[in-house]
């Protein structure tokens, strides 16, 4: 199957067309200090993000699948094809990235309408198709409009339309949503995810955002300092988180140690009583609503966790007082603004910690 009788082929015959085998990837960046290693693999209709702290390399990884980064080892395989000698433009790959970098001169019609022209298309034809896919959209009565007359989230659509007009076997998002505001960003998501549920091929996107991640991709793969640290789907990450960045972005306490029953003994702290029975190295975490605090030590709780620990900060999260506690075991606690109030929480506080074994999820590691 070669990629310009695809995209010539135009919308109708898209969904026709034969299914490849997906994304067969392993992507070796070096950059100096900095080296990426990651193995991607995602069948046609799978939509992967890569999710993970500021540097960790999820726009290294994209680039390098579009082709503008070379790899230093590894592979790239679309549908059975090897990718890595191909040139960025002509790979069957559609990309959006974070500002769009829609042609400022052109009408919203003719950006879409550049990509069926690069691959091929003669003029009549890339435009029928561009406006067939701005129909889509739901921008129809945009076509004419230049991309400044356009809103954050019409402009984001025009950005996929043109992405998707030259029927991509692989579609890059690069951090998608950043550019808009609350609002919008909301409207927009809820679109990008039905566009993206219709999407035949593969999609990847990249995002900081676990609730785009969330949202978006059937799939999340986390990378930290290069490396892939955890990959699967969304609740199953969400509830089984393997590092602290994980944690932390899905708002979880999350120790490891080594479990003995009912017992986790922590490889640094004390010992955390749990509900489920294992044995062998294992994680324990709990959400940040399940921790109780009290100024003195508290007589009548039943609570087998407890813990003697300072307040080393406070913030407002939500409607709620998120307090950082230090001491016997690390800890983020959440509590009314009146309970933080009542017990004259302050940063430097002394406070006892507790935690009901059944508000604690024990899996292995
Ligand atoms: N052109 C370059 N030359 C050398 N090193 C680079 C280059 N671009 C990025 N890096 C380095 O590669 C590493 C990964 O950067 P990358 O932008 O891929 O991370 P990221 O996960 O996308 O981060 P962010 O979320 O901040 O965009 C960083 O250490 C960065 O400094």
């Amino acid at each position: 199957m070669t990629h310009t009788d695809d995209t010539t082929a135009g919308l109708a015959a898209a969904g026709d067309r034969a299914r490849g085998d997906g994304l067969d990837a392993r992507l070796v960046v070096d950059r100096g200090v900095f080296r990426l290693d990651i193995a991607l693999r995602a069948a046609p209709g799978d939509v992967v993000a890569l999710l993970g702290p500021n540097g960790a390399g999820k726009t290294t990884a994209l680039r390098a699948l579009a082709g503008l980064v070379p790899l230093t080892g590894g592979h790239l395989r679309l549908d059975g094809a090897s990718l890595d000698r191909t040139p960025p433009e002509s790979r069957p790959v559609g990309v959006v990235f974070q500002d769009y970098l829609l042609f400022p001169h052109l009408s919203a019609l003719d950006n879409v309408a550049f990509g069926p022209r690069c691959h091929g298309a003669s003029k009549a034809e890339a435009r029928a198709l561009a406006a067939a896919w701005l129909a889509r959209m739901g921008l129809a009565e945009h076509a004419g409009a230049k991309p400044r007359r356009l809103s954050g989230g019409q402009a984001q659509r025009v950005a996929l339309a043109r992405a998707l007009a030259t029927s991509p076997r692989l579609l890059l998002l690069d951090e998608p949503l950043a550019a808009l505001d609350a609002r919008t960003r909301l409207d927009v998501r809820a679109q990008l995810r039905r566009h993206l549920a219709e999407f035949e091929a593969v999609a990847v996107l990249v995002t900081h955002d676990p609730l785009d991640a969330m949202v978006l991709a059937d799939r999340l793969v986390v990378v930290e300092d290069g490396r892939v640290v955890q990959e699967g789907g969304p609740s199953e990450i969400a509830r089984h988180p393997r590092t602290d960045y994980i944690a932390q972005l899905v708002g979880l306490n999350l120790y490891r140690g080594r479990a003995e029953g009912h017992t986790v003994a922590l490889d640094a702290g004390p010992a955390i009583t749990t509900t489920e029975e294992l044995s062998g190295p294992a994680f324990v975490a709990f959400p940040p609503g399940a921790v109780t605090l009290y100024r003195d030590r508290p007589t009548g709780s039943s609570a087998r966790n407890l813990w003697r620990c300072e307040v080393a900060g406070m913030e407002t999260h939500g409607d709620q007082i998120r307090a950082d506690l230090t001491g016997e075991l690390p800890l983020a606690a959440d509590l009314t603004t009146v309970a933080a109030a009542e017990l004259d929480l302050h940063p430097g506080a002394a406070v006892w910690a507790t935690v009901k074994a059944t508000q604690t999820h024990a899996y292995p590691a």
